[in-house]
This record gives C-alpha cells, structure tokens and sequence, in this order.
C-alpha cells in the first residue's frame, strides 16, 4: 500500500465549512441536538429533519452539500435515504454519512451497498466525526483512493499506504474488524449494562437508605421534642413542687395579709418561673380590683384597670375568677376575646397565657391570685392543679388569720385590763412601800428606812475598821412656827431643811427624818471626829440660813448630838440613843450648838476646831519661824547643810511643835500656804547669810504630800529663786518616802521637774514605807534620809544596824548620798562613819537653832571627836 501525506484536520476544516449547509436526518432529538450543536460551532449551516422521506422530498429545496443520516429511523431507514440520493439525478454524488451503532456488521456492507460515501460508528468520536464530514465536504473519497494499477492509496492522519489487497482482501479485513469492534463494542454494552444495573441498584438502594434516613431523622426529631417535651415537663413539675413547698412555709410561718400577697407573688415568680404574679383585692364597694402585691413585670399593672361590671374591663380572667368565686384559664392571651383591653401591654410584656384564682377568706371572695406566663397553653392540668393549691393555702392562711386576729383582739384587751389592774396594784404597793420607807412631808427616808441603812453602814464600818457618826438634829423652837404659822407651813419649812441637808452632805451619807422636827444624819467613811465636826459645821451653816414659806421669811437654828462607832456604842440603837443624849446637851446648853456624846471628845474635838481656827489666824499674821539643824559632812566635819524645821510661835501657848500643827495644815489644806511661807523664809535666811560672808551651805526644806503634789510649786520656787538670788543648788526639797511613793510615775515626773531646775532633791524618812527598788533607782534624787527611828538603836539592835547598813550600801550603789538623822550619840556616829555614811544630823552635833544662833555655831564649833579622826 502506498504512503499517502494527510494536511492537519483543523487547516482542513476550515478550508470547507465556508458555506456548507449540512442535512441532518434523524428522529432522535438528542442525537440531533448534540450533532447541530457541533458542527454549527464549526461554523456550517446545519439543517434538520427528523423523517428520511421528508428528507428527501425536500432535497432540490434545501439542497445540501452534505447529508448525515442515522441508519434506524421509522419508515425510511438510513440505507434507503442512501440509495434514493444516490437514484436522484442532480444530488446523485451528494456526499452521505451513515451514522449507525456497531452492533451489527452487516450494516457495514448493507452501508456500502447503499453507496453512502462513510459511516461512523455510535458513540463516534468528535474529532473523527470533523474530519469525516470536511473529506466529504472536499468530495474525497475518503482517506483511501483507487490507484492507477488497481491498488489503494491510503492516507491516514498524514501517513501515506500503499496497499494492493484485493477488495475482498479489504472487505473481509473490514468486516472482521467490525466483527472485533461488534464484539467489543457488545463487551462494553455489557458492561455498561452491568454497571447501569448496578447503577440502578446503587441509587434503588441509596433511596431506599434516603428513605429510611429520613425516617430515622423523622423519628430522632419527634424523640427529641418528645424528650423535650417531658424535660419541660418535669421542670413545670419540679417548680411546681418547689412552689407548693414554699407557699407550705409560707402559710405556716406569715403572720399578716400583706407578707402573705407578697410572700405567694414571690414564690411563684422567683419559684414558679412566672412572668408575673399578683394579688388583686376587691375594693369597698367591691367593684374594682385592686393590686394589694405583685412580683416580676409589674411595671404590666401600671394603670391597669379591672372591674366586676359589664364593661370588657370585667369580663377578663381576673374579674371571672372573682365573679365565679373559682378559677379562669387563658391560654391565647393575646387572642382571646375577653382579655382584648389588655392585648396591647400583653404583647409589650411577652405575656401569652394567664391563670386566675379567687380567694377566699372565710368563704367570701375577696380577690384574686394572677399568674401569667410566657407560652401560650401553658397552664395544663398540674398547673391548674398549682394555682388550685395556692389559692387553698391563702384562703387557709387568711382564715388563720382572721381567727388569730379576733383571738388576738380578745387577749390584748384581757392583757391590757390585767395590766391595768397589775399597774394600779404596783402604784398601790409602791405607795405603800414608799410610805413604809419614806416620809411624806420631806421624802426622806423615814425611821425604818434609817434604821435598816444605819445597821447596814454600821456592818460595814466593823467590818473595813471604819468609823461611823450619827448626827441627831433637832430643830430649835420649831414648835413656835408650827403653831403660829400652821402645819402647812411647818410642813413646807421642814421639807426645805430636808433639801439643805441633803445638799450639805455626801452622797454616801445618810439623812433621814425621824419625825416631828427630828432628823438623823449618818456619817460612814469618816476618817476621825474632827472630820465629823466639820460635816457637822456645814450642816450649821446651811440650816441657820433664812427660809421663806408663803411670804414668811422664816429663821431656824439645829441643836446637834453626835455619837460615833466604836467609841460611843456598838449597835445602832446605842449609838442612836446616845446621840440622841448628846443633843438634849446641846439643847440644855443653850440651843444652836453641837455636843460629842462624851466630855473627852467634845474637848479634843473643841481643841482641834479652835487649833484650825488659830492655824488660820497665824497665816494671815504670819506667826511662824524656822530654826535650823546643821547637816555635818561625815568625811570632813564641815556643816555642809542646814534642814529648815518649822516652829509656831503662838501668842498664847509659846513654840509650837510641827508634830501639833502640821497634821491640822495638811487635813485642812492649810499646809499648802504654810509650806509656801516656809520656803521663802528658808530662802531669805541663807541669801541673807550669803549676804553676811558666811560659806555657801545647803538649805533643805521639808515637803508635805500635798504641796508635792501642787501643779503651781516650780512656779512658786522660781519665783522665791529668783526673789533671793540663790543658787538653785543650794536648795534642797525633802519629800517623805511615803508621798513619793503614793504615786511613784507621777512624782518621777515632778522630781525630774525639780532636777531640771538644779534643785536638790532629798527622800526624807527613808525606811519607814515601802519604797519599791524598781522605783527608787528611777527617782532622780541626790540623797536618802535614813529615818531615826532605825538611827536610835543603831549600836544595840542588830536589825536596826543591818537596815541601816543595807540602806547607805544601797544607796551607794544607786549613786546617791546618804544622811542620817537623829544622830544623838558617839556610839551612832561611829557606827554610821564605819558604813561610809556621808552626811550625819541630830542632836550629837546640834538641836535645830533659830537663826541668830546658827551663825554664831557654824563659826566657833569645833569639828566633833570622831570626825577629827576620820
Ligand atoms: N511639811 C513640813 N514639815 C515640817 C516642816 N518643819 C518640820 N516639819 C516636820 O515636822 C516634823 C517634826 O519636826 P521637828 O519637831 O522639828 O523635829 C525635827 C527635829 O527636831 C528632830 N530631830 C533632829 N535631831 C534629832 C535627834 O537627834 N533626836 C530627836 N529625838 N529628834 C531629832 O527630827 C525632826 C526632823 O525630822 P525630819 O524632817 O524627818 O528630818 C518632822 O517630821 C518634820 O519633817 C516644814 O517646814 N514643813
């Protein structure tokens, strides 16, 4: 066979499309759709028929330059439109494609037999199909041509073939080809039917698995609302049981209406999940309802109406629970015809369900519970069963209550009637309490009161070893008045005396009136009698003052008998009537007067008050001097010191001893001026002896406890410093151990005051209290005082002597210098050299001496004989 040179299809086809019109003869619309839509994008004119006969009536019309022709059509086939073409005169050559399925190979040779130009197998390839149709188009006889010498040229896709076969070479090659292709082709259509079954099958059985998917999904989907729906049950039912578990409280522990409306809306909001709860009560007149407690959206109530009338305000579920005296349900709120006044807020508060219950108390309606929830058909059996029980329970508790409330009503008007009865019977017995106990006419207590409290001070005083006074006044020509001026004014005056008493004494005293124009005044605490002369002197006083009753200016003096326990009687009734004896003797002497029960005391104490009364006298006239007792420096026998002891000098009695007076000075207070005087004095005797050239000694002056205390005192001895010009040094301040250690944080703070000043500072009387070691090293003093009472038997008593040891050693040891006082002897004086006493004072060396004699003494005495030695 011979090489034929093939052009590329593509170049090919474009040369012939160029206004080629192309018949396509087939009764399948896809088929034909499929073809026109390919070759007219090639761009050929593409005509259609769907019947061969019409086909070729049709021909000298359409005139085609190519017809593709299906083989099996109803009526004429493909073969016979072949030949009939090729039976027409002018389209006789008229190139024609067989389109035929390969699954018969006759049809190939009928194909041929009919004179159609190529056939192409379906499915045919749409490349192959191209290329066909343009060879045709170019008139050629296909890819292989009839050579000169009998053999065939072949020209395939550019390769040229010889081939010198003979045509039943070719044709049986052909046919045993298609043969192989029909074989094939039947394989494939096997196999596609198989897998078109399968196909088949796969979506029968994927539809069946759709089907029973969506079963499945149909039944999930109802098996979730379904478990939803019982879910949302049992959620109602548990709120439903926590709201009837709650209101049980409720009902039980509430006491009053307006908790219970509030307590219930609460439970079932807060409880039941309600949108809204409330209580409506029915007015007076019993035509309106109105809301008594509410909880959730109350704003839903604001302005809202409900009547009992025949207006659409009283058809609503609210006023049919009420007018029904039962419930009213309302499950499409918003629909429902007679709740269409309110369908407008319901829609604003998402309300879609409402429930109502009357209520009852003591079987008439009073008003009505509302629920309303948010889903419409809320309110299913269990919740009307809810609302049923809540309703049950107010109209129970409200029962209680009424009950409770007339019970209540009964038994505070019984409460308040005993009450009253047991008020009056108290008033009553107070009265008489009160009068058993006190006097009318002054409200003292009266002689058994007096009695009871005397015995009880008295218990007391023997107990703590106190003293106690019992004061019997008598009111002098208190009769007078009574009978000229009238009991009322008697009574008045003795009522006035009663209030000057009480105001003349202490609260812990006693005052009582006895009766008559008798009064008794009890005196516990009393520290000694003089201090019960002075209670008594302002008793005095105040009573002798004028009194004024109805416009009479009314004048009493007291007659006094005073009897003190335990010198004057050990019971009460002793001492009250021995008292009582005292004042008969001041009566006899004379009225206004006090009287001791006995003589001794009434001297004491009459010296005491005249001593008090002098002491005050000898301030104003300056009665008083000091004398001076040399201190001697043990180590050198030089008088480094002086101690200023103060002496009376009284107009009657001569020198009085400080152990006298000084006692007097300090109960009274007067010690305070006295010491002032002291001090100054003291001061100006050593400037003046300074003045004179005598050496520089030490003046130490006493302080009493009181003056210690005084908050003025550095003022005081600044100035006196200052007035005299001494040294500050040369001034020494003695204070006893016993007022140094009253208060020792408070005298550490007064000594460092005084040590600032460059005072000197002494404890006088060291031994004698109870000095705390702690303390004493924290008191900023110079020097201890070793007090005589331990000097005197110094030689002889060996406890004297060690105390006296241990006092200098310790001293010492807290750097301070000692003196010791009262030195009489030689023997003491030794004593104290042998122990480093440093400063030694008494009568060994010298008496305390006035002034004029000091002097005279500091300069012609000798140093005494052991110190000479030392
Ligand atoms: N607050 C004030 N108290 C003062 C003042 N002046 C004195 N007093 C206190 O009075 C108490 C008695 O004093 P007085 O009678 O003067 O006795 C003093 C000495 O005379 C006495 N003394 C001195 N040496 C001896 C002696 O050898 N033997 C002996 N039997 N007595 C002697 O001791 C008194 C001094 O005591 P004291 O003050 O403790 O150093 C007396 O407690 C004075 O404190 C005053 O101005 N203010």
């Amino acid at each position: 066979m011979a090489t034929a040179s093939v052009q590329a299809p593509n170049q090919e086809r474009q040369r012939t499309v160029q206004g080629h019109t192309i018949l396509l003869v087939d009764d399948s619309p896809t088929q034909v759709k499929r073809l026109q839509h390919l070759l007219s994008a090639e761009g050929y004119r593409v005509l259609v028929s769907r019947d061969a006969g019409e086909a070729l009536a049709g021909m000298d019309v359409t005139q085609p330059d190519l017809v593709i022709s299906d083989v099996v059509m109803p009526g004429m086939d493909g073969f016979e439109l072949c030949r009939r073409i090729r039976d027409l005169k002018e389209a006789s050559q008229l190139p024609v494609i067989l389109l035929t399925h390969l699954n018969d190979p006759t049809h190939v040779l009928r194909s041929l037999e009919a004179g159609a130009n190529y056939f192409i197998s379906k499915p045919y390839h749409n490349g192959i199909l191209l290329s066909r149709v343009a060879a045709a188009l170019r008139r050629e006889g296909g890819c292989c041509v009839a050579a000169q010498d009998g053999t065939v040229s072949c020209n395939y896709y550019g390769n040229r073939y010889a081939i010198a076969a003979s045509k039943s070479q070719i044709i049986d090659l052909l046919l045993a080809t298609y043969e192989l292709a029909v074989e094939k082709n039947q394989e494939i259509s096997k196999t596609q039917d198989a897998l078109r079954r399968l196909n088949e099958e796969l979506e029968t059985r994927v539809a069946k698995r759709t089907a029973e998917l969506r079963n499945t999904i149909s039944e999930l989907r109802q098996e979730i609302a379904d478990r939803e729906s019982a879910e949302e049950c049992v959620r109602r039912l548990n709120r439903l049981h926590s709201v009837l578990s709650e209101t049980s409280k409720a009902v039980v522990h509430i006491k009053d209406r307006k908790s219970l409306f509030h307590d219930f809306c609460r439970i079932a909001v807060d409880h039941g999940c309600f949108k809204l709860a409330w209580v409506g009560l029915l007015d007076k007149a019993g035509t309106m309802v109105q809301v008594a407690a509410a909880r959730g959206s109350t704003a839903y109530l604001n302005g809202i109406t409900i009547t009992l009338d025949q207006e659409p305000t009283g058809s609503g579920p609210t006023a049919s629970a009420i007018k029904n005296g039962s419930f009213y349900i309302c499950n499409d709120f918003l629909n429902a015809a007679n709740t269409a006044p309110w369908h407008e807020r319901g829609r604003e508060y998402g309300i879609r369900a409402s429930a109502s219950i009357a209520l009852q108390q003591e079987g008439r309606v009073i008003g009505a519970l509302t629920l309303y929830a948010d889903k419409k058909n809320y309110f299913d059996r269990p919740q009307v069963e809810l609302l049923r029980q809540m309703g049950a329970d107010i109209s129970f508790a409200l029962g209680n209550m009424e009950r409770d409330d007339r019970r209540l009503a009964v038994e505070r008007a019984l409460l308040q009637e005993t009450s009253r009865r047991l008020q009056e019977r108290e008033q009553h017995a107070q009265k008489i309490e009160y009068l058993a106990h006190y006097d009318p006419v002054t409200k003292l207590p009266n002689r058994f009161s007096l009695m009871a409290r005397l015995a009880h001070s008295l218990e007391l005083a023997k107990r703590c070893s106190n003293r106690l006074a019992l004061i019997f006044i008598d009111l002098d020509r208190f009769k007078n008045i009574n009978d000229s001026l009238g009991h009322h004014v008697g009574d008045q005056l003795l009522f006035q005396v009663a209030g000057r008493l009480l105001e003349s004494i202490r609260s812990a005293d006693i005052v009582a009136r006895l009766g008559g124009d008798e009064f008794v005044v009890g005196l516990p605490l009393i520290r000694s009698n003089v201090s019960a002369a002075h209670a008594i002197g302002k008793i005095q006083h105040a009573l002798c003052q004028s009194y004024y009753v109805e416009g009479h200016e009314l004048s009493v003096t007291p007659s006094i008998g005073i009897s003190i326990f335990p010198d004057d009687g050990e019971t009460v009734q002793e001492l009250m009537k021995n008292a009582d004896l005292a004042m008969y003797h001041a009566k006899a002497g004379g009225r206004n007067n006090f009287q001791f029960f006995t003589q001794e005391m009434n001297q004491t104490v009459q010296e005491r008050l005249v001593l008090e009364g002098d002491l005050r006298v000898a301030i104003e006239r300056g009665e008083f001097l000091l004398h001076y007792q040399p201190q001697v420096e043990m180590s050198t026998g030089r008088v480094v010191g002086v101690e200023a002891l103060l002496r009376w000098q009284h107009p009657v009695h001569g020198l009085v001893a400080p152990d006298r007076f000084i006692p007097v000075a300090e109960e009274t207070g007067m010690i305070v001026a006295i010491g002032e005087l002291a001090l100054k004095a003291a001061c100006r005797q050593l400037a003046s002896w300074l003045a004179e050239g005598l050496p520089p000694i030490r003046v130490s002056v006493n302080l009493s406890a009181r003056q210690f205390r005084q908050d003025n005192l550095p003022a005081v001895l600044l100035d006196i410093l200052r007035e005299t010009g001494i040294g500050s040094h040369l001034l020494e301040l003695e204070i006893t151990e016993s007022s140094a250690m009253d208060n020792p944080a408070e005298a550490i703070l007064h000594l460092q005051g005084f040590r600032e000043m460059g005072v000197e500072l002494a404890i006088d009387d060291f031994g004698t209290g109870y000095s705390s070691l702690s303390y004493l090293k924290l008191f900023p003093v110079h020097r201890l005082k070793i007090d005589r009472s331990f000097v005197k038997d110094i030689d002889t008593d060996t406890d004297d002597a060690e105390i006296a040891a241990a006092t200098i050693a310790l001293a010492h040891t807290l750097g301070k210098e000692v003196v010791a006082e009262g030195v009489e002897t030689e023997a003491q004086c030794r004593f104290l050299q042998g122990q480093r006493c440093d400063i030694v004072q008494g009568y060994y060396f010298s008496r305390p001496l006035p002034p004029e004699e000091l002097v005279p003494y500091l300069r012609n005495t000798p140093v005494p004989s052991p110190l000479t030695r030392a």
